[in-house]
């Protein structure tokens, strides 16, 4: 595993159980139980609001903030924007994830009025998500990814662009903060068999910035988090279904130690 400038990864994990961050999360009701148990299980704390009146003071009190598109509207837009606002004023790090942004001219232009109006640490998507939010390609037919994002120069020149770092998942996950790039070979391909993956990877993003580790290494470490959880559970539990291949992945969350973090993690700086 490389190790080179990122001190220790247990350590990460010890900053999550010890301080147990809140996690602030407006998502979609598709995953949002799995996007707040993930966090729990991993030992942080979240609460879900989007609720214009209360968005903000909500945001205020939490230690991260994760803005996931994936059931839009014009209230929850409102929402997404007042939350990244406020969250901005108190140096509160963000999470953005472009959920099926390609699907509509509705979230294309809701995506790009987010980047523009908030600073985000850290953008997490699919290869189609983030080739249209790239202006590559514009169209897609669904939520999940259709096609390979292969150019690493493009992600590492969005990452600079927004000042972010950016995030593509698959069966491998890049990451860039336009400067170091890891590919986490973790996960496995049953992993697209069940909506959300994508979701929860993008929530533990919140809980390690949460803990005040850097963006550009909580990134790293909640893809190899869900990815390892994936692998363990697939192993466990494949044969009996993806029912219990699903609540495998909270066991293997809630069971990541440092030691088994390290042992399985296949982190490479490219
Ligand atoms: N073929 C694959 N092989 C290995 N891991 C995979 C594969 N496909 C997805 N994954 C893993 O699944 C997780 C989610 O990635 P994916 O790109 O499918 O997200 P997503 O499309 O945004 O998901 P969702 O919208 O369902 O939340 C990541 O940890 C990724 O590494
Ligand atoms: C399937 C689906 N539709 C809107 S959000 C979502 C979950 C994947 O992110």
């Amino acid at each position: 595993m490389e190790k080179d400038g990122i001190n220790s990864f247990g350590a990460y994990l010890e900053l999550i159980t010890n301080r147990n961050p809140v996690v602030h999360q407006i998502t979609n009701f598709v995953t949002a139980n799995d996007c707040a148990n993930a966090v729990l299980a991993m030992g942080g704390r979240t609460v879900m609001a989007d609720y214009i009146e209360e968005v903000e003071e909500i945001t205020g009190a939490a230690d991260s903030l994760v803005l996931n598109l994936g059931v839009p509207s014009e209230e929850r837009l409102q929402s997404l924007l007042l939350a990244g606002k406020a969250a901005n004023k108190k140096r509160i790090p963000v999470v953005f994830d472009p959920v099926g942004c390609g699907a509509s001219s509705f979230r294309r232009n809701a995506a790009k009025k987010l980047l523009h109006e908030v600073e985000v640490s850290v953008i997490r998507g699919n290869s189609s998500e983030i080739q249209c939010l790239f202006d590559k390609y514009n169209r897609m037919r669904g939520i999940d990814a259709e096609t390979k994002f292969d150019s690493i120069c493009t992600v590492r020149k969005f990452a600079e662009k927004t000042h972010a770092v950016v995030v593509v998942t698959g069966e491998r996950d890049i990451v860039t903060d336009g400067d170091k790039m890891y590919m986490i070979e973790n996960g496995c391909k049953e992993m697209s068999l069940l909506t959300g993956t994508g979701c929860i990877c993008s929530a533990l993003t919140g809980l390690f910035l949460g803990a005040d580790t850097k963006a550009v290494y909580s990134a790293v470490c909640a893809a190899a988090c869900v990815g390892i959880a994936g692998e363990l559970s697939w192993k466990r539990y494949g044969e009996c279904g993806l029912g219990h291949f699903h609540m495998g992945l909270f066991d293997m969350l809630g069971n990541m130690r440092k030691e088994i973090f390290e042992a399985e993690a296949r982190i490479h700086e490219i």
